[in-house]
């Protein structure tokens, strides 16, 4: 059984809101709905281009959510990190994106970073901010993001996304690895990108110690024609 909560990803609400400038879908009700609806969390990633999510928004939705709020973002950029800071998110989660990517493509590599992580994640750390840090299944990856201090890893799950119906025992096999190394260091897990209907389950069933999914780009697709009530209800029924 998994104990992984489900923290819903809004990025996409804000793609929708924004293609006509005024308020619809409202965000922070979205968010308000997810959490109604069973969902443990709320997460955004905020861009420089703010093309879905909106550094206001931020603001906004802390002041009304009541369940676990994950900023994720990339924290080379000061005006991120100044965000977090003011925000105090439940959870940061830095992720190593570059300038214009249209997604997030690649974990961090903890080792070339390694001074550099430790700084930042003090920064958060010191107010009390938990830190999670996005990262390839590699388990080198893994032993070095112990030495940064950081609480917790998210396990970039793309890879296992995309080979997961070729062959699921494959796919998931580096994660297992990865997983098992955080375990033994005690590190806590975070997993999250690609993941859906179809994935999602055997991901939890088989990552010991997985304590949080966020999901985003599935679900709502998924929502569009289930419904956002019934599409949470059906993701948390994969993690139960
Ligand atoms: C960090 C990560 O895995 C991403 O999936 C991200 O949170 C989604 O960002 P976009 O919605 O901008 O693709
Ligand atoms: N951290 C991953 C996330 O928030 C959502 O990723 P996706 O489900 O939109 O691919």
């Amino acid at each position: 059984m998994s104990q992984a909560k489900l923290s819903v990803n809004i990025n996409k609400i804000a793609t929708l809101r924004n293609s006509r400038g005024a308020n619809n879908p409202n965000l922070v009700k979205t968010a308000l709905d997810c959490e109604r609806f069973g969902a443990q969390g709320i997460t955004v990633h905020p861009r420089p281009d703010e093309r879905h999510i909106r550094y206001q928004d931020t603001f906004d939705l802390k002041a009304a959510i009541k369940t676990e709020f994950n900023i994720e973002g990339n924290c080379e950029e000061q005006k991120f990190v100044e965000l977090v800071l003011a925000n105090q998110p439940a959870q940061v989660t830095l992720v190593p994106d570059i300038l214009g990517q249209i997604t997030s493509n690649h974990g961090w590599d903890t080792i070339k970073h390694q001074n550099y992580l430790q700084d930042i994640i003090g920064v958060f750390k010191e107010k009390n901010i938990r830190v999670s840090i996005f990262v390839d299944p590699n388990t080198e990856m893994v032993e070095a993001a112990k030495t940064t201090g950081t609480d917790r890893i998210e396990l970039y799950t793309e890879a296992y996304a995309s080979g997961f119906h070729r062959d699921k025992e494959k796919a998931i096999a580096p994660y297992i690895f990865a997983a098992k190394k955080a375990n033994d260091l005690g590190i806590g897990i975070n997993a999250g990108h690609d993941l859906d209907l179809d994935n999602l389950q055997y991901f939890a069933q088989n990552i010991p110690g997985l304590l949080e999914v966020s999901i985003g780009h599935a679900l709502i697709c998924d929502a569009l024609y289930l419904g956002l009530e019934n599409t949470i209800q059906r993701y948390l029924y994969q993690l139960a």
